[in-house]
């Protein structure tokens, strides 16, 4: 009887508060696209843990009202967008994080996303990495990390 309620117990996916169950997927940083920077100079550039998550927080606020691309966030579970983006863009710039997010293509399938979309989300990233004083180099080397993960979130 134990063994039975402890396997439907490891069955059920935890979900962190205020955010909505997805669908069963296998953790791995490997789903963050990208592999992390070497070194700290990243890190240092965008100001630590501390500056991701202001510019995550920043970019996350200008995309849902943002009229050309809102649309497609309604409906979303934006609270767990804001932490997974938190951890994605930490693991990516070597802030020591691990990504527990869907691989790209997942988290994108049926949402239509088009090219120009992509456009408006680098935009507003743009936007909040220059408020939070990120070095020109440093954001341009983020952005061409991102860069190939494009393929994954257009729809074709
Ligand atoms: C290189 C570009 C992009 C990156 C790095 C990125 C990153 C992410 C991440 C980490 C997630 C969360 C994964 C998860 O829930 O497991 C996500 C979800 C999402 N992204 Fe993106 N994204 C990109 C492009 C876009 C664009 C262009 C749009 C629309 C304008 C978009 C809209 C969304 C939406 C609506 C969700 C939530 C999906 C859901 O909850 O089912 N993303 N993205």
């Amino acid at each position: 009887m134990l063994s039975i309620i402890l396997a439907a117990a490891a069955a059920v996916q935890t979900v962190p508060p205020g955010e909505e169950p997805v669908e069963r997927y296998t953790q791995s940083n490997a789903n963050a696209g990208a592999k992390p920077f070497s070194g700290d100079e990243m890190l240092k550039a965008f100001h630590g843990r501390d500056g991701i998550n202001r510019i995550v927080d920043d970019l996350v606020d200008h995309l849902v009202v943002d009229k050309r691309i809102a649309d497609i966030f309604k409906a979303q579970d934006v609270v767990r967008l804001r932490r997974t983006l938190k951890e994605q863009f930490c693991f990516i710039l070597n802030g020591g994080c691990d990504y527990s997010g869907r691989t790209m293509k997942e988290a994108h399938k049926d949402l239509g996303i088009q090219s120009a979309d992509v456009g408006a989300l680098v935009e507003n990233l743009q936007a909040a990495m220059r408020k939070e004083g990120v070095p020109w180099f440093a954001q341009n080397r983020f952005l061409a990390k991102l860069a190939p993960m494009k393929r994954d979130t257009v729809e074709r």
